[in-house]
């Protein structure tokens, strides 16, 4: 979708190009991270890529189409780009932020408002309360979300996204970035998306490009196959610490073999009938599950003495859905302090439990079990 020819950019005045002879073919409909330490020209190459600034040589293809000399007002249109520091206009509502583009394209009063509306749902933020404010008006993270919906109003094939999550708290990013993945899956666009952070280049990117000094591709692939394989030095330094720790944000805890074997009875059951399925599983605890299969309590032999279930036992902990990556599953169990986690589905029903040797497993695995599609389901 887009490819980049020996792409270079010497800044007028400098010695060496910021962007030194790149090239890169970027896939249709993929997350694509460039990430590289401060000035190596990551976003020197997303403004070259939109022309917000002139390649001093080198070619950019969109499409198969040669752009490198096209109108740039008119391939901005196609291109949604969204940065870190803007850039909403303060006296613009966030419903005219985000028609901008649609009214340059000409489009009518009411395509308009409904495009705005649904952008505003698509992003998590309710239209008849957001539309009027001000970006004043609006914490970080909804200011965020608000540039994205931005971007997407004109539904432009490729964006471009320089660090959108940077100077956000690292709950309400991660949050950010789920949603983000979400919402890839739905429009399938062709991402650019810069940062300085591996992790987020992991949990994102459908292919990293790992950069050096003027951008020159260190290494260019799949995280897997960049964790698994680093490149050089270079890329495993930058990739630190930890690489089999951050496989785990690869695979998903639905992805991986669960124990299904753990004897279950209704909170509200019959007692005796949970005795005899807990000895007869010669296991050491069984789960106690709602009516709607959500679990509630462990319980032993010896908290089944009693008659009373509802109280018996211990409440469960570390509930972790199959669609959370095995990174998420593992940080429950550490910060519960419990042993296994119960893996439940969308509605909260139990499938079933996830210990610590299957996750040590997978952190072993080969870079084929970590699937392509990282989207929480
Ligand atoms: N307008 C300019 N004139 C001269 N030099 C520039 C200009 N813009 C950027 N540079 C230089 O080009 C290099 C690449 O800058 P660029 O902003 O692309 O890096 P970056 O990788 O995005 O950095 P960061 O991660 O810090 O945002 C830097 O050395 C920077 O100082």
């Amino acid at each position: 979708m887009i490819r980049l020819d020996k792409l270079t950019k010497t800044y007028r005045g400098q010695p060496h190009p910021a962007v030194d002879q790149v090239s890169m073919d970027m896939p249709r409909g993929e997350i694509v991270v460039l990430v590289g330490p401060s000035g190596c020209g990551k976003t020197t190459t997303m403004e070259l890529i939109n022309r917000l600034i002139e390649p001093t040589s080198g070619r950019i293809f969109l499409d198969g189409e040669d752009v490198t000399n096209a109108d740039p007002d008119a391939l901005r249109r196609r291109i949604g780009y969204v940065i870190q520091q803007i850039g909403l206009f303060p006296h613009f509502t966030v419903a005219e932020n985000i028609a901008t583009v649609p009214k340059l394209l000409g489009w009518d009063k009411r395509r308009v408002g409904e495009r705005v509306d649904e952008l505003l749902d698509m992003v998590g933020l309710e239209p008849s309360e957001f539309r009027g404010r001000y970006p004043k008006q609006l914490s970080g993270g909804q200011r965020q979300r608000i540039g994205v919906a931005r971007a997407m109003a004109a539904d432009p094939p490729v964006m471009l996204m320089d660090e959108p999550f940077g100077a956000i708290d690292p709950i309400t990013r991660d949050r950010l970035q789920n949603e983000f993945l979400r919402l890839q899956q739905q429009v399938q666009k062709t991402i650019v998306f810069v940062t300085h952070d591996i992790d987020e280049a992991i949990k994102l990117g459908d292919r990293i490009a790992i950069l050096g000094e003027r951008s020159q591709i260190a290494q260019f692939d799949t995280p897997a196959a960049i964790l698994s394989n680093p490149a050089s030095p270079y890329v495993e330094d930058f990739i630190g610490a930890g690489a089999s720790l951050k496989r785990l944000h690869l695979s998903r805890v639905g992805d991986v073999g669960l124990d299904t074997g753990a004897p279950t009875a209704r909170i509200d059951g019959d007692v005796a009938a949970a005795r005899e399925r807990l000895r007869s599983s010669g296991r050491a605890a069984l789960l106690l599950l709602d009516a709607d299969g959500r679990p509630q309590r462990w319980v032993d032999a010896g908290d089944l003495e009693g008659s009373d279930l509802s109280s018996a036992g211990e409440p469960v902990a570390a509930v972790v859905q199959a669609g959370a990556t095995l990174s998420e599953a593992l940080n429950e169990m550490l910060t519960s302090n419990a042993g296994v986690a119960l893996v439940v589905d969308r509605s909260g029903g139990f499938q079933g439990l996830l210990d610590f040797e299957t996750v040590m497993v997978a952190t072993r695995s080969a870079p084929e079990f970590y699937r392509a599609a990282k989207v929480p389901s």
